[in-house]
């Protein structure tokens, strides 16, 4: 069996995509994505995204794999670089798409110079729906105390289809992700596990992030992570609803709307290369 797929990513934070419209499953098992994006053994990607047949109102279904073969509900830079590789297989001239996500029906607009727009849909915010078990199921989880790595850190948590756990700190550069993030990532107050972001405000308008990400690590940027962190910083008043995310890889414009409470994402997506994956990759 002989797979093709291309490569895209936003903002260096990068995916395989494949060609899924024949088949209402993924054609690639979770133990193949952690194949395919090994950096050494495979084609190397922080995740494998499908695109899959529609369901309800929309044009495709998204499904994604993390890197360490978990599956996500939702990624934000990967629903970008769906768009652009959707466009290009069909081959029209469509500049909007409904797609289907583990966050709902989401609309997204290809805009004229090359960047994409998404509509992320509602956040979610009570502890049940994160989910987490910091503080009661029914209520918003809003600069709460939790104890990571033998430090106390204050925690607001956010679901955007899939969760996140955000930090505002003095500087991002001073945070060890490689050691603090996995202890965020595997909390036993997180069941579903977690994304964390750790946020430091430059300007009511613009911030700086970092991100480790379940299933994948630290990665050079997460759309549904900076969100989240827009989201959080408005819930703690310490930035406005309207705010330049600057992450390693580039940065992102996101606005949660104040007449519809959804949170619009603006960015790029940038295909690199088309390939073949080789039979004994995919027989394993
Ligand atoms: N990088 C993504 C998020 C990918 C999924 C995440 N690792 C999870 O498991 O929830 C983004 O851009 O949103």
């Amino acid at each position: 069996m002989t797979v093709s797929f291309t490569k895209y990513h936003g903002l260096g934070n990068d995916f395989i995509l494949i060609d899924n419209r024949h088949l209402p499953q993924p054609i690639v098992t979770p133990e193949q994505a952690i194949k395919l994006c090994d950096r050494n053994f495979g084609i190397g990607a922080n995740g494998v995204i499908f695109a899959l047949p529609r369901q309800e109102q929309a044009d495709y279904t998204m499904r994604i794999f993390n890197s360490d073969g978990s599956e996500s509900e939702m990624c934000g830079n990967g629903i970008r670089c769906l768009a652009k590789f959707i466009a290009e297989i069909d081959n029209d001239n469509k500049t909007k798409y409904k797609i289907y996500t583990g966050a709902g029906l989401l609309g997204i607009e290809l805009q004229p110079d090359g960047q994409v727009k998404v509509d992320m849909g509602q956040p979610k915010l009570l502890a049940s729906e994160i989910p987490t078990t910091l503080g009661n199921a029914d209520e918003k989880i809003v600069n709460q105390t939790l104890e990571v790595a033998g430090k106390s850190w204050s925690v607001t948590c956010v679901n955007m289809g899939n969760p996140h756990c955000v930090t505002f700190v003095e500087n991002v550069a001073d945070i060890a992700l490689e050691i603090v993030g996995p202890q965020f990532e595997h909390h036993s107050v997180f069941p579903e596990r977690t994304n964390t972001e750790f946020i430091q405000v430059i300007s009511p308008n613009y911030v700086k992030m970092r991100v480790w990400e379940r299933g994948a690590g630290a990665t050079l940027a997460c759309g549904t992570g900076a969100c989240a962190s827009v989201v959080a910083g408005v819930l703690t008043q310490r930035s406005e609803n309207k705010v330049t995310v600057e992450l390693p890889g580039g940065c992102l414009e996101i606005e949660w709307s104040t007449t519809d409470q959804k949170v619009y994402m603006t960015g790029p997506a940038e295909k690199v290369f088309t390939g073949v994956i080789n039979e004994s990759i995919m027989n394993l």
